[in-house]
């Protein structure tokens, strides 16, 4: 080997997140080799692991608010670092044993920096005439010492924490990972993932200073709204618009989507970050309540919730990047909605709109690899963050290790 060659050595990390729909854990095995501009991966296996009905109800209570004490918080956390632990098990049968494993964890609340009124509690105990706090707050349960204890794999976890203590928003933290699998030496890429929620990274051509011009920030409702709206129109027979094949059938209500774009949220700059604490249940009654001065059927109703959805994401984009992507490349459970991609290619008119497997990622599975990816650059001792993606003053090492 020559001596200036970097000797390439691959570490298989097992990658695992559950988002913001709550609808089982992604796993992701994956072979990464090389540091940043030549970080490389191969993803060995993918599957999506549904959480227990029960367990998946409980967490869904507890995003929605729901009193809990401090023992059932503590069984939740671990039951849910259980079902994580065994999907890290599945994921590895039929291959090599897995070296390291990045846990996201599920997120159960999230209070942007800024948003302390979002903590809609009594809070005459708090020792400040006005309860605020310079932090924003970040809570993922799934605890990283019971996994790394459960499967003999060191894990790393807890991910958000170290750039919320700087002043970040500890999200979007994909994008750096973006940054490096999805970038183009010619091309500015818009990667738009669309879980519950919807979040960007704007990935200018690969040259000159691009690392500086890159941005992120989560556009908005991605799925959210849609599940539960599916859910309360189909009385519970149905959980997603399967293709989008029930909002196709309707019309947008165009008017209605003006008026809701016109929330502050859309009109914040970047950096930003949200979650279903704003586009959630309560969100969705004052939908319906609008919904109702235009007399929308159920198709017609959906049709609006898409339109809210692909609207926000493009007039982000008009809004806040400095110039339009030549190209958007979709990822998340969203990216199989036909008719929101439909809905995406007709505002982006001549931007052509791909999924992320198109150009060799997997659009199911994005996120879980990225997690992997954020365990492995922590263990190597490089940052995971973006400050302009996630608001902190500057990078960070992310993640806490549980070594086994
Ligand atoms: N075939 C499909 N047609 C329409 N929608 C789909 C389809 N498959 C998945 N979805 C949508 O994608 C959602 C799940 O997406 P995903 O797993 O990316 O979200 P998440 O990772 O939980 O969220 P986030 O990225 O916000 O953390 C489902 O709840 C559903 O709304
Ligand atoms: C707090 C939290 O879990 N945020 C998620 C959520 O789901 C999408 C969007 O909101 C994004 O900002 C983030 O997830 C991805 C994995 C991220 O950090 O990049």
């Amino acid at each position: 080997m020559h001596p200036n060659e970097k000797a390439t050595i691959s570490t298989r990390v097992i990658g695992l997140i559950s988002g913001t729909s709550v609808d089982g854990i992604d796993a992701a095995l994956v072979e990464i080799s090389g540091e940043e501009l030549d970080l490389k991966i191969e993803l060995l296996a993918g599957e999506t692991y549904p959480y227990p009905a029960e367990l998946r109800e409980r967490i869904l209570a507890l995003c929605a608010g729901a009193a809990i004490s401090m023992a059932e918080l503590a069984l939740i956390d671990d039951a849910i670092a259980f079902t994580f632990a065994q999907a890290a098990q599945n994921i590895q049968n039929g291959h090599q044993a897995a070296h390291l494993i990045g846990s996201h964890g599920q997120t159960v609340y999230h209070r942007p920096v800024g948003k302390w009124e979002m903590a809609k509690q009594n809070t005459s105990y708090f020792p400040l005439p006005t309860p605020h706090s310079p932090l924003g707050y970040s809570l993922q349960l799934g605890r990283g010492a019971l996994i790394a204890h459960l499967t003999g794999i060191t894990t790393v976890s807890n991910f958000r924490a170290a750039d919320i203590a700087i002043g970040g928003h500890g999200a979007p933290l994909v994008p750096r990972v973006d940054a490096y699998l999805l970038s183009h030496p010619e091309e500015g890429r818009c990667i738009q993932n669309i879980g519950g929620i919807g979040n960007v990274a704007y990935i200018p051509p690969r040259y000159g200073d691009w690392l500086s011009k890159i941005r992120g920030w989560d556009t908005g409702p991605g799925n959210s709204l849609l599940d539960l709206a599916v859910q309360h129109l189909s009385a519970g027979a149905k959980t997603y618009d399967e293709n989008g094949n029930w909002a196709a059938s309707g019309t947008p209500c165009y008017p209605l989507v003006d008026q809701w774009l016109k929330q502050e949220y859309f009109h914040l700059p970047p950096p930003k970050s949200t979650g279903r604490e704003l586009f959630g249940l309560t969100y969705l009654e004052q939908c319906f309540k609008d919904a109702q001065a235009y007399q929308l059927n159920a198709a017609d109703i959906l049709a609006t919730l898409t339109e809210l959805t692909a609207a926000s994401i493009v007039h982000s984009y008009q809004t806040f990047l400095p110039e339009m992507p030549q190209r958007v490349l979709l990822c998340g459970g969203g990216s199989r909605n036909l008719y929101l991609k439909q809905r995406l290619q007709l505002l982006l008119a001549s931007v052509p709109v791909l999924t992320t497997d198109e150009v060799g990622l997997s659009a199911d599975f994005k996120e879980a690899i990225a997690f992997a990816v954020l365990a492995y650059w922590r263990n190597l001792g490089i940052p995971g963050n973006l400050p302009t993606a996630t608001g902190a003053p500057g990078e960070v090492l992310l993640g806490e290790i549980h070594q086994y």
